[in-house]
């Protein structure tokens, strides 16, 4: 064990909150405070102006005790990926005594968490810069949202074939560089002349060499495909501000967000009219979702983003049985997402009960990705 850092009088409100978590909870759950932490902590409060002009929540909540309440939530949900620790490593409470243990809670255990941790950081920056009312604002200027859900279900309609998601991602942390000479708007002029339903822009720049500026540039060249925002959403700021970058769906990953932050993302996309791709990977991820109500779109996730381990079964396993008897009575339109290089593969995707598609590698490395269309559906789906 490592040394002792401090230790001083644990103060009585303090015990009080760790013997019981409920007060906290009733705390934050009153009627005027109903919000997801982090949209109280970014001063978010459904159609108030006040709060999008950034108010803070008048609830005083340390970031210590949101710390404390996001991961009782989170591990009571079986999310893996923990927040950031807000200030360093998290405490260890032992007897009256407080105790921080060096090393211990204050490193990402993997590239997700990695990832995640970072994007807390870079969000709370950017919203510094932008905050909330003046994106509202950017909001008034931007064409409305185009319909993500009815492109990809008339594309499969019309081919009999899983509508196609297909990525502009010129880099990923399994993959390095993917493609070398990338040109976000060619790229995506060139999906849509071969077919493509919908387009899916990474805006991460640390680890996917993404950007913001990619997903407008595409949207003000002209393309008609909807877009996605692919990026790893932690707060609702980072959707309005996709929004005003021209994005018509958000990704929202379900081994990263609790369920209170899903209900409330969606609440603002439906505002806002975007679609959400909620992402799964496993049984209890796809047994959270299929509780939320208003899900539309799920995304089943091939690759473990934690290891990058890489099954088509997943797809399968996931839309077995009652989970997809459940599926197409709610008429939730499924992706398969990740992994797909051949025509066998979305045969055998389709087989499993998708109805769209999320490719990237495979498209996005041959020299032209429209064409690459044609040899991964073993047709032509241009018309
Ligand atoms: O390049 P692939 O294996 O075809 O995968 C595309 C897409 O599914 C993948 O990029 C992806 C799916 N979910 C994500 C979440 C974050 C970043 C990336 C992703």
């Amino acid at each position: 064990m490592e040394a002792m850092l401090s230790h001083q009088h644990f103060p009585s409100s303090a015990i009080q909150r760790r013997l019981c978590p409920l007060n906290l909870h009733n705390r934050l759950t009153r009627p005027s405070s109903c919000l997801p932490l982090r949209a109280q902590k970014s001063g978010i409060t459904e159609g108030s102006d006040s709060a999008l002009e950034g108010k803070v929540s008048d609830l005083k909540i340390s970031e210590q005790e949101v710390g404390m309440y996001q991961n009782e939530v989170v591990e009571s949900q079986g999310i893996r990926i923990r927040r950031r620790p807000p200030t360093g490593p998290p405490l260890h409470y032992v007897g009256p005594f407080e105790f921080r243990l060096q090393n211990e809670g204050n490193t990402p255990r993997n590239i997700l968490e990695e990832i995640v941790w970072h994007k807390d950081k870079e969000v709370a920056q950017m919203k510094e810069r932008k905050p909330l009312y003046t994106l509202k604002k950017a909001l008034d200027n931007v064409p409305p949202a185009k319909d993500f859900i009815g492109a990809l279900r008339s594309a499969h309609q019309r081919t009999g074939l899983p509508g196609l998601i297909a990525e502009v991602k010129k880099a990923s942390p399994s993959r390095g560089i993917l493609r070398e000479d990338f040109n976000p708007v060619e790229i995506a002029q060139a999906y849509e002349k071969g077919g493509a339903a919908c387009l899916s822009v990474l805006t991460d720049d640390k680890y996917f060499k993404g950007s913001y500026e990619n997903l407008q540039a595409i949207r003000e060249a002209g393309v008609k495909c909807p877009l996605l925002l692919k990026e790893f959403i932690v707060e609702a700021w980072q959707i309005y501000y996709g929004r005003s970058k021209g994005a018509d769906a958000v990704l929202l990953i379900a081994s990263v967000l609790p369920d209170l932050d899903i209900k409330y993302m969606i609440k603002i996309c439906k505002i806002l009219k975007m679609a959400t791709l909620v992402e799964v990977h496993d049984e209890r991820e796809m047994d959270r979702v299929l509780a939320i109500e208003g899900v539309e779109l799920i995304g089943i996730n091939n690759r473990n983003l934690e290891t990058f381990e890489v099954d088509l079964g997943i797809t399968k396993k996931l839309l077995e049985g009652e989970r997809g008897e459940l599926i197409r009575q709610k008429d939730i339109l499924v992706v398969g997402e990740s992994g797909l290089f051949t025509p066998e593969d979305i045969a055998f995707v389709q087989e499993a009960g998708v109805k769209a598609v999320l490719v990237g590698e495979s498209l996005i490395k041959q020299s032209d990705p429209g064409k690459a269309i044609s040899s991964l559906f073993g047709r032509d789906i241009s018309e």
